[in-house]
Order: structure tokens, then sequence, then C-alpha cells
């Protein structure tokens, strides 16, 4: 247990050594965007299944060579057909897109190319070639080919591939069920009228689209009044229920912050207490066996900051992502940066045209920069004067 202030190094190293794993299920196709692949996925079938025509037009014999093809009027390939056929050589079948090719055919010609008199098709020989506009059966994969590995986010082109092979159900790291408690007498919904000494809660829908955007669902919303036996008595219902907690507010040194003690008093690990960084000092880190607590600090900005820097990177592991506490990159600063003291910054910022503006109001109250942020910057602890231009770590929302 570690009960001085922690560097963010340390806070992410400690973390990274506790990273649990999520379980395996197997999930809807639909449902499966944004998922990490937890097994290698081979074809069940050959793609495409059947030759077939990349073009409306006329399938022929190329053996034939140079010349005419009588057209075999009592065919027509169409997509969809299901009805098998047979081409001679000397003879030529209307056919369509994506329509199974008559066997014994080998080539398709484009009906833009091709001239019909007297029942015959003509069109350049010179300009086509053996196995023009014919795709073969497997030309995509074979069946028990590797397609997709374990490891890849399911993307709508995964869903597109997975689909054409007849795949309805994608095994994936299942998202965990989170527990979302928010702390505080003066908290009051969207929507409802604000009176004096009352704030409205901006940490719950920031945390529950967060969780939204990582592809978690399964959420469980609970509020506490700064009431000790009452918070014990949620966060004793939600640690039977969740896979991973996240608190906000109540967790500082304040004669109302009993969250720290009601998180001992359930036998929650403590991990870490306060990071040397600003905002998000006063985060607190636990775990037990099997699940995870972050009780994050309430200002919206350290709230949202932690969630970012710790929990984000957590849960993505949970899911079967890799490197997940990596920033997007580093890119230089757009204006010169000054700041005192030992901590590390996470600043509002906005990268545009591969620099990095600082935005106005980075106060661990203030919103404001939430409306145009991209995402956060990392202004390292042991500098104080940092010269426009200089390159420091960007992490994406
Ligand atoms: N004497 C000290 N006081 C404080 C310290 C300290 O070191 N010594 N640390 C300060 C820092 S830094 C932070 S951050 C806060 C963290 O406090 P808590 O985690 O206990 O959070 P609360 O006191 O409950 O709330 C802090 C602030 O945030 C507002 N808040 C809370 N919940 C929400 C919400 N859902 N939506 C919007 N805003 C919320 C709350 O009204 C307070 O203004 O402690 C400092 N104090
Ligand atoms: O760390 Mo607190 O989050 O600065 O306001």
């Amino acid at each position: 247990m570690m009960s001085y202030m922690v560097s963010v190094e340390t806070a992410k190293n400690i973390l990274e050594a506790n990273l649990i794993d999520g379980k395996i299920t197997l999930c809807p196709l639909l449902e499966s965007l944004g998922f990490v692949l937890s097994e290698d996925i081979f074809s069940p079938i050959d793609i495409p299944s059947f030759d077939n025509s990349a073009m409306d037009g006329y399938a022929i014999r190329w053996e034939q060579g140079n010349g005419s093809r009588k057209l075999q009027t009592q065919s027509m390939m169409r997509a969809g057909e299901t009805n098998h056929t047979t081409i001679q050589t000397g003879e030529a079948i209307r056919i369509f897109t994506g329509a199974p090719t008559p066997t014994g055919a080998d080539t398709i010609i484009p009906q833009e190319y091709v001239t019909v008199q007297n029942g015959s098709i003509h069109f350049d020989w010179e300009r086509f070639e053996k196995g023009a506009n014919f795709r073969k059966i497997g030309a995509q994969n074979r069946q028990g080919d590797l397609i997709a590995e374990k490891g890849t986010v399911v993307s709508p082109g995964m869903v597109g591939l997975l689909a054409s092979v007849g795949i309805s159900e994608v095994p994936v790291y299942a998202a965990p069920k989170v527990g979302l408690l928010l702390t505080g007498d003066e908290l009051v919904e969207v929507g409802q009228p604000l009176s004096f000494g009352k704030i409205y809660n901006a940490n719950g829908p920031i945390l529950n689209t967060y969780f939204r955007d990582l592809g978690i669902s399964n959420i469980s919303i609970y509020k506490a009044v700064d009431e000790p036996e009452r918070l014990q008595i949620i966060l004793h219902e939600l640690l039977e229920e969740v896979d991973v907690l996240v608190i906000s507010g109540g967790i500082s040194v304040g004669d109302y912050d009993f969250v720290k003690k009601g998180l001992e008093n359930e036998g929650v690990e403590e991990l870490f207490y306060k990071v040397s960084q600003k905002p998000g000092k006063p985060l607190w880190v636990g775990r037990t066996e099997t699940q995870w607590v972050f009780a994050l600090p309430g200002n919206p900005a350290s709230t949202l900051t932690c969630f970012n820097q710790y929990v984000k990177p957590c849960l993505e592991a949970w899911m079967g992502k890799k490197n997940t506490f990596q920033p997007m990159g580093t890119f230089p600063l757009q204006t010169d940066f000054s700041k005192k003291g030992a901590l590390t910054f996470f600043l509002k910022a906005k990268l545009e045209n591969g620099s990095i503006k600082v935005l106005p109001g980075q106060e661990s109250f203030n919103l404001i920069a939430y409306g145009n942020a991209n995402g956060i910057a990392e202004i390292p602890k042991d500098l104080d004067f940092l010269p426009k231009g200089t390159m420091v770590r960007f992490y994406s929302w």
C-alpha cells in the first residue's frame, strides 16, 4: 500500500502491473464494432463461393479464339441465379454482375464492347484476355484461410468481411460491467431548476458518455449524499455487482469526504492515493482480486483527466487492447508555456495542423475549454518553462 504521493509514471506503472483481462464472449456481429477479436478467425467458406461475373455482359469460352459467338438465347444468368448452365465453344450467354458463370465459360465481355447482330455477338478480340472480368471461386480466400487476427479491433470493414463469410457471432473480449457513483449533496440533474449553492451534475454525463464511447453499455449509476452510512451501503451493493467501479468526488481531505474510508471498509486494496499532477492530485485507485476501483477527484477537469489518463487505459486493456497507456504522439507547442511547482500538468488542448494549442481556462472547475479541446497535453513535472515548439505528449480523448 502506498501512503505517499506517487509520480504519474509510477502510478501508470502500478496500473500496468495490475491490469485485469476481460472475459471472452460471443458478440452478435452488429454489436461487435470497436471490440477486439479474442481469437484468430478462419473463413468457413470459399469466397467467392462460386465463379461469377464482374460485369454485365456476355460469358464466353476463350479457347475459340477470335470471331463471333452465337448467343444462346435459352439461358440468361442474373445475380441470385440458382440454376447451373453450360456453355459450348462458339456460344455466348447473357450474364449480369454477380451471376454464376456457366460451366465452361472463362471470360466475360462487358456489354458496352459488344454488338449483337443476327443472333451472334461481335467484339474486338484484341482488347481482352482470357479470364477478363471473371471472378474465380476462392479468389478472395479459401475455406479455412486465416482472414482476421486475434487482437484486431473490429471496424466497419471487418464487419463487412465477417458478414461476407457468414459469421454472425464474433469472439471478442467482453466489456466490463461498470458502476458509476456520483457523490455530493450539491448535485442537481440537468433539466432541473438550479437553486443557490447547487451545481449541475457534469461528471455523471462526462463519465456515462465516455463509457459508451469505449463500447461499455452495462452501467449502474448511483448517487450518494455526503453521509457515511448510506455511502457504505451503496459501495457494498456496487462492489457485489460490478467489475469496475468509478466514483466521482468525496476523495479529498474535507470533513465530508468519506469515500476512501468506505472503500477500505469494503476491503478494497489501495494501490495508490495522490499523484503529483494537476489537475487530479487526490486520485485514489484500488483493486480487489477481480475488480478495479477508481475514486476520481470531483472537480470536472480532474475527473475527466484522470479518466483519460488512468481509467480509460485500464478499461481498454480489459477489453483486449494493447499499449493503452501510450500517448497519441508528441507534438510541438504553439506558444511558450510556463508553470510553477514540481507537478505534471495535464492541459486541455487542441491538436490542430500538427501542433498543440493550449486552451484558456485550465482551472479544475472550469469546463469552458471542453467545447473545443480534442485531447490533453502533458507538461513534464520537472520543466517550468517550455518555449514554443517544445515537443510534448498529446493524448486524444
Ligand atoms: N484542504 C484541501 N482541500 C482540497 C485539496 C487538498 O489537497 N487540500 N485538494 C483539492 C483538489 S486538488 C481537488 S481535485 C478536490 C477534490 O475533491 P473531492 O474529490 O473530495 O471532490 P468534492 O469535494 O466532492 O468536489 C470537488 C469539486 O467538484 C465539484 N463536483 C463534484 N461532483 C461533481 C459533479 N458530479 N459534477 C460537477 N462538479 C462536481 C464539487 O462541487 C466541488 O466544487 O479537493 C480540493 N480540496
Ligand atoms: O487536483 Mo485538483 O484536481 O487540482 O482540482
